[in-house]
């Protein structure tokens, strides 16, 4: 008997994935159903590889990656509608000069005509409070700005999931607190990747990835501490393998 694919379920399966002739994730398995995931780790412990086989733009080397009943091996082309992907750097991600054709651009391609396009861009930016936006050059907004567009862009293509790779990295306290209320409105499920971990505190669930690995999973408040104990015991182990230390 077949198991009917759960539409609200991201299913990693014993995944593991290799980039540059590394192992950079190692037999992940996760079933994830909460609304507000958090992803957290050190640097290069898999984080954005991870996320990455989300919508496609990577695929594991074994294990399975399901999302909201989409296999990701059996149907690929399926998947970016499924899960709007946000860049750490918005640059990467924004291709045209003004900021209504970057928005209409992904509904020409869904099918819209030009006309169709625009006016359900100049709806989205109207609904953001950004309807003065719609001309403005692109290069004029200013990071966090640009970052909105990006989210705004996507989530007209309705997604059912939205990631997010460090999107506050360049931000500051003001725009990132701005950009975090709008994220915890959305009706999407929500797989966030930040350094911040006060962004994650009423999260649902938040996964520590160590070295590609699981290393701890569950509610923000536990995983967070054990987290920051980690890295204060880190630092220790680096400052007291410092050979400089205590040399004065
Ligand atoms: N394009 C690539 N080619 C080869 N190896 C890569 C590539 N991108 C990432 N890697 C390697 O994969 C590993 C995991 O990287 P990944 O970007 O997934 O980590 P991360 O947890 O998101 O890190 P960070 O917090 O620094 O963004 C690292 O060792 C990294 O060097």
């Amino acid at each position: 008997m077949s198991i009917p694919a759960d539409p609200s379920l991201i299913r990693l399966d014993g995944v593991t994935l290799s980039r540059g002739g590394r192992v950079v994730l190692d037999g992940i398995s996760l079933d994830l159903t909460e609304r507000r995931i958090g992803l957290i780790g050190d640097n290069g412990s898999g984080k954005s590889s991870l996320i990455r086989l989300l919508n496609g733009l990577l695929s594991p080397d074994a294990g399975r990656v399901e999302v909201h009943g989409i296999d990701a091996a059996k149907e690929p082309g399926a998947l970016p509608r499924k899960v709007g992907f946000i860049f750490q750097n918005p640059d990467h991600q924004i291709i045209f000069p003004t900021v209504i054709e970057e928005i209409a651009f992904s509904l020409e391609q869904a099918g819209r005509t030009r006309r169709e396009a625009a006016a359900e861009a100049s709806g989205a930016l109207a609904r953001h409070g950004r309807a003065h936006w719609a001309d403005r050059p692109v290069h004029a907004l200013s990071e966090g700005e640009k970052q909105l567009l990006c989210i705004i862009a996507v989530l007209v293509m309705e997604p059912a999931v939205l990631v997010l790779d460090e999107p506050f990295s360049s931000l500051d306290l003001p725009t990132r607190l701005g950009l975090e209320r709008l994220i915890a409105r959305l009706p999407q499920q929500v797989v966030l990747i930040a350094h911040e971990l006060d962004a994650f505190s009423a999260y649902d669930r938040v996964v520590w990835l160590k070295a590609g690995r699981i290393a701890m999973d569950g509610a923000p408040e536990a995983v967070i501490a054990a987290y920051r104990r980690h890295g204060a015991e880190r630092l220790a182990a680096a400052e007291g393998a410092d050979p400089l230390e205590g040399a004065a």
